[in-house]
């Protein structure tokens, strides 16, 4: 058989709106197998490194992936906890905190399911879960506030990958961002705020987001505009000045120049120029992972307090609090205007059964 199908569905199934939230992934266990899986995969995608294929194999299969593995896994075994990778555990709680949500607007004919670009829960098998269900309308909703070829566009890519293996094509809406979205804003801002509330305020907040090689915004890739955006609009909705607060790009990874200023050598420079506090959010991270319980809030601090500095602050990413679960709910349900009416399949069931009945 060429394409996937769905033999022997019932004509009495109701059809319903899957909602499919998705992250970058992560690997499976903190181990230098387990890492170099997991990286071959991720950086393997021509979305993530636009480098000619040849040359890229080269160095990826002869020199990154004899070397980055194990440097990883004790990276990632330094946050690792009891129910696995963070990123896998807060997608997780997030996606059933989603579903409780959708399901009080509009009850149990919608389906929400969590998947991951790389690595489990694959995007095809949340996909073979969701057309089991009945799903027929789709919003997928990457968790990325802030859309880049890199991580937006390749999520697509898998996505397509897969629905193009399909006998019957779900109809398909795919959100690229929510950067500047009020209740996502409002979600930052709270979050933030009760961080402020419990420890005071520093003398600098930075707003740390992932970097991308600066050759990708020459060519075009929004990213670093709607992070700049986002930047802006948490600052106005916090009341902050300029000389409150920074926008900085982290992770750099290989030798060319990504986007700057790059926060660990911010961090280096601030106590040279007065800052003696400062507190860290990561607007575009959905969720803590690595780069944020690792790289933020061990890794920098010690850079920090190395160049003089006497107070530094991780603010947690915004996870499964209330106002970001919220944010989400309202983002998808924009996105399922003109779908909802058409989750009432009542004519269609009854005729249906006629059919069925007539033996059609
Ligand atoms: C939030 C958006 C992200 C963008 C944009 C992004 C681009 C990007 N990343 C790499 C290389 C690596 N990233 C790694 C981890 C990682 N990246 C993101 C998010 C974005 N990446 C997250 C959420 C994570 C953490 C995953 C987890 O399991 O916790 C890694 C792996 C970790 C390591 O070995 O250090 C690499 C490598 C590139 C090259 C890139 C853009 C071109
Ligand atoms: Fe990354
Ligand atoms: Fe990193």
């Amino acid at each position: 058989m060429q394409f996937k199908g769905s033999p022997n569905f019932s004509h009495q199934q109701a059809d319903k709106i899957g909602v499919l939230v998705t992250n970058l992934g992560t690997p499976d266990a903190p181990t230098r197998p387990a890492l170099k899986r997991y990286l071959k995969e991720f950086l393997s995608d021509p979305r993530v490194v636009e480098t000619p294929r040849w040359l890229w194999w080269l160095i990826l299969n002869l020199v990154i992936l004899n070397i980055r593995p194990a440097r990883s896994a004790a990276a990632y075994r330094s946050v690792w906890s009891e129910q696995g990778s963070p990123l896998l555990t807060h997608t997780k709680a997030q996606c059933e905190a989603l579903r409780e949500a959708l399901r009080a607007d509009h009850g149990d004919h919608v389906e929400v399911e969590f998947a991951m670009r790389y690595g489990n829960p694959s995007i095809a098998s949340a996909l073979d879960k969701l057309t089991a269900a009945g799903v027929r309308k789709l919003v997928v909703l990457p968790l990325y506030p802030q859309y880049s070829a890199s991580t937006t566009a390749s999520t697509f890519d898998k996505l397509s990958e897969d629905v193009r293996q399909r006998r019957w094509l779900p109809a398909l809406r795919f959100i690229t961002h929510y950067h500047d979205q009020a209740a996502f804003i409002d979600a930052c801002a709270a979050q933030i705020e009760r961080h402020w509330q419990q420890h005071g305020r520093a003398d600098k907040l930075l707003f740390s987001y992932h970097g991308l090689p600066k050759r990708y915004l020459l060519n075009g890739d929004p990213y670093f505009c709607q992070c700049h955006k986002t930047s802006r609009l948490l600052a106005q909705r916090l009341g902050l000045t300029e000389a409150d607060y920074l926008t900085t790009f982290q992770s750099r990874f290989g030798r060319e120049e990504w986007l700057q200023p790059y926060t660990d050598k911010t961090l280096m420079k601030l106590p040279a120029e007065g800052t003696q506090s400062v507190q860290v959010f990561c607007p575009g991270f959905a969720a803590d992972c690595l780069e944020t319980l690792e790289e933020i809030a061990v890794e920098n601090r010690d850079y920090f307090l190395a160049a003089g500095g006497q107070h530094y602050q991780y603010i947690t990413a915004l996870n499964s609090e209330a106002e970001h679960i919220q944010a989400l709910r309202q983002i998808v349900n924009n996105e399922l205007q003109g779908w909802q009416g058409q989750a009432d399949n009542s004519l269609r069931q009854q005729l249906a059964q006629q059919l069925e009945a007539a033996n059609l």
